[in-house]
Order: structure tokens, then C-alpha cells, then sequence
């Protein structure tokens, strides 16, 4: 199909017939009667002239993806550059492919001179990407929110159970010659309760595999339908009866103005004493400093924590530091299946965008302008 046929059948479809947005991006729900918004198209040659593009890869992408973009695209696999080593590149890319790492502010699409149409995010969360710029410079923003599902939820459940039974203190100790088995006492799983907050999709699998541990799972979310939690047994609740009821906590929210910093002195303050936490979400839903009071203070007797409102965190932070906390760089979405589907997920969504095909997983595709989509496909045409 020609990128302009494609356009005029894509055209006519309503929001309505995708998988929902990440909610991170969530559109207002629309009255019957509420003309539908029309979905955007990319669609690419080089900006150069020659007869492909060039995708940019500015972190680890697993082979498959790379061998897929291979065979469509010029593929630049650029790892470890500089913010400024990347402001230089991006002018002659027409797309950029990045995981958590790299952060794609304004100033990107500002070098990009125009050229770069496409920034795929290899993975789900998208507070790495300023998606207003993107907007603004007529670029699709696209991820991959599927493929490491699983992943991270089974990483939230290993830092449950691991958190619980002391496991990384317990292992430390002994490997400097200590044999401590009254200090590392953990506690039981059974019968306790997990608040999971945000009953997404990792958040579902999460509950799922706590209910088969004999947890009771409570939710909050205020975008989830009550009768899906209800189907696998969670009940939705408030956030503040989350908080108060529950022995553990384990964040999957997306990072927005909304979420930032969620939980704070005052929603710890809200908590059952002794309550431990788990954050697989982003850092930056935490006051971090707060954290580290609340430990101190014995609100919260442990943290098991993924992820940091500074990548990689200083080496002193007092929160990284603290003989309750444990952590792992960010390692959620990081299994060798995981990497290899995420890498399929965004390597066909980036071409599929840069081919004037629907951009399923587009996540500011409906705030793009119609008229910057129509010089895309003329110059293509
Ligand atoms: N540590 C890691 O490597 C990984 C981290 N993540 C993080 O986990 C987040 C969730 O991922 P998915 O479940 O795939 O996304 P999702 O979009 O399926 O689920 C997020 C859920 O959070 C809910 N939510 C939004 N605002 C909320 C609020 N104020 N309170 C409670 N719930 C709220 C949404 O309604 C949605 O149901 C991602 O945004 C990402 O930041 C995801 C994968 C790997
Ligand atoms: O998918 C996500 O949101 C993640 O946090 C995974 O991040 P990563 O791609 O492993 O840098």
C-alpha cells in the first residue's frame, strides 16, 4: 500500500480501535457524539535522498531487533554517547531507537533539524523522552509496552520475597565470613497484604503471581476497571486504604506530573508502621529523601528498589546505603527473553512508522499535527 493510500485508510479510524495509550498519556474518554481525532501517519525515505533511512540505536538493542532494522534502514549502533555526541548524530537520522538511559529532551529534536520522524523507546516507560518537543517538532514518539511484562513483574516478586527473607544482607554477611542466622529472622509472605499500586499490566502480573504466594491483594488505580481486578481475586481500594492497610507495597505507576514523588512525608505518614515497599516503577514516584526518613523512622522497615530518581545513583546515597534497603540497577525489564521481544516489539513499530504504516503503540500519534504529516508523505509520495 502507498504511504499516501495508507494515510487516507488510517485516517478514518477512531482511537478507539487501538490498544489503549499507556496511561502515562492517557486520552480524555470521548462522549458518543465527540468528533473522532484522526490518527497520524510517518511515512520515510532518507532525508538525504538515498533510498533508505538511518536509524540511530543509542543503547543495547537485542540482535533480532538490530537484524530486522538491518534490513530496512542504514542502522547506526551507537552506545554510550554523549548528550552532545548524540546532538551531533541525530541530524542525520530519521529515526532514534534508546532504552531508560538516554535522555531525548528538546535539545535533540532541536538538532535533529527536522529529519529525525520517528524516537522508538525500547521498553514502556516514556519519562525519558520529552514527548511536548516531540510533539512540537512533528515527531512520533513509538514504544514497546508489551514485551517486558512479565519480566518486570517476575522482578518485582523476586525483590519481594528477597526483601522478606534478607536475602542480599544475608548473602553479604556471609560472604565476609559471618554466620548470623538470629539477625537475618525474615518474615512471612502468607497471609499478608500487598497494596499493588497501579493495576496495569505489570501491576496484573504482579497480583496474579502474590495471590499464588497466599497474599492478599488489594489495588489502587484510578484508571482500572473494578471488575478486571475483580476477576483474579484483587479488590481496587482508595489510595489512602492502600496505604493504610497494607504490609506491602509495590509501585507500578508511570512517572507523571500526577505520580511524581507520590509518595512523600505526608502519604508515609498514611502507612501502616512497619510496612516494606517495593518500587519497580520509576525512582521518581518516590520523595527519596522522605524514604530515607521513613526508614529511620521505622514507618517503613524495608525498601526494595529497582529504580532512582538519578540513574545511576551516587555511591553514597544514604538511601542505596541503608542496611534496609535493597537494590538492583534497573535490572526489570532484563531477561535475555524479555530484551530479545522488546527489540522485535520496537524494531517493527520504528519501521512500521517510518513506512507510513499505523503506529499501534504510538504514544503521541493523535497530538501530531495533520498538516506535518501531510509534507511527510508528499515529500515520500
Ligand atoms: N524497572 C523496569 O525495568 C521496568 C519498569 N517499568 C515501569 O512500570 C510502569 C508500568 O508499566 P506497565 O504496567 O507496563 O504500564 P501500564 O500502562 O500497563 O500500567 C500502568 C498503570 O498505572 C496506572 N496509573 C496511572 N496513574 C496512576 C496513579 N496516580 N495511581 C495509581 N495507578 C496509576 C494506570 O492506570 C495503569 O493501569 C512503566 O510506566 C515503567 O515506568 C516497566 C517495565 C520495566
Ligand atoms: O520498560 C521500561 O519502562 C523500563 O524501565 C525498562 O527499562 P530499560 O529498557 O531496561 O532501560
Amino acid at each position: 500500500m502507498s504511504a499516501a493510500a495508507a494515510y487516507s485508510t488510517i485516517s478514518t479510524l477512531s482511537l478507539s480501535s487501538r490498544s489503549p495509550l499507556p496511561s502515562a498519556i492517557s486520552l480524555p474518554s470521548r462522549s458518543l457524539n465527540t468528533p473522532r481525532r484522526r490518527l497520524i501517519l510517518v511515512s520515510c525515505t532518507a532525508g538525504d535522498g538515498s533510498s533508505k533511512p538511518t536509524i540511530l540505536v543509542a543503547e543495547k538493542l537485542g540482535e533480532a531487533g538490530v537484524k530486522l532494522l538491518e534490513g530496512f534502514a542504514n542502522v547506526d549502533c551507537s552506545y554510550n554517547m554523549t548528550p552532545e555526541e548524540l546532538n551531533t548524530k541525530i541530524s542525520l537520522c530519521d529515526a532514534l531507537i534508546v532504552r531508560s538511559g538516554t535522555k531525548v529532551g528538546r535539545e535533540v529534536f532541536e538538532s535533529s533539524r527536522g529529519r529525525l520522524k520517528v524516537v522508538g523507546r525500547a521498553g514502556v516507560g516514556i519519562d525519558n523522552v520529552d514527548l511536548s518537543a516531540a510533539t512540537e517538532f512533528g515527531c512520533l514518539v513509538v514504544n514497546a509496552p508489551t514485551a517486558n511484562t512479565i519480566a518486570a513483574a517476575e522482578h518485582g516478586i523476586a525483590l519481594l520475597a528477597s526483601m522478606a527473607r534478607n536475602v542480599a544482607q544475608a548473602d553479604a554477611s556471609v560472604k565476609d565470613g559471618e554466620w548470623k542466622r538470629n539477625k537475618y529472622v525474615g518474615v512471612s509472605l502468607v497471609g499478608k497484604t500487598l497494596a499493588v499500586m497501579g493495576f496495569g499490566k505489570v501491576g496484573t502480573e504482579v497480583a496474579r503471581r502474590a495471590k499464588g504466594l497466599g497474599m492478599r491483594v488489594i489495588a489502587h488505580d484510578p484508571y482500572a476497571p473494578a471488575d478486571r481486578a475483580h476477576a483474579i481475586g484483587v479488590e481496587l481500594v482508595s489510595f489512602d486504604e492502600a496505604l493504610a492497610t497494607a504490609d506491602f507495597i509495590s509501585l507500578h505507576m508511570p512517572l507523571t506530573p500526577a505520580t511524581n514523588k507520590i509518595l512523600n512525608d505526608e502519604t508515609f505518614a498514611k502507612m501502616k508502621k512497619g510496612v516494606r515497599i517495593v518500587n519497580v516503577a520509576r525512582g521518581g514516584v518516590i520523595d527519596e529523601d522522605a524514604l530515607v526518613r521513613a526508614l529511620d523512622a521505622g514507618i517503613v522497615s524495608q525498601a526494595a528498589l529497582d529504580v532512582f530518581t538519578k540513574e545511576p545513583p551516587a555511591i553514597d546515597s544514604p538511601l542505596v546505603q541503608h542496611e534496609n534497603v535493597t537494590v538492583t540497577p534497573h535490572l526489570g525489564a532484563s531477561t535475555m527473553e524479555a530484551q530479545e521481544g522488546v527489540a522485535i516489539e520496537i524494531a517493527e513499530a520504528v519501521v512500521g512508522a517510518l513506512n507510513g504504516e499505523l503506529a499501534a503503540t504510538a504514544v503521541n500519534a493523535p497530538m501530531v499535527s495533520a498538516e506535518r504529516c501531510s509534507s511527510w508523505l508528499e515529500e515520500a509520495a
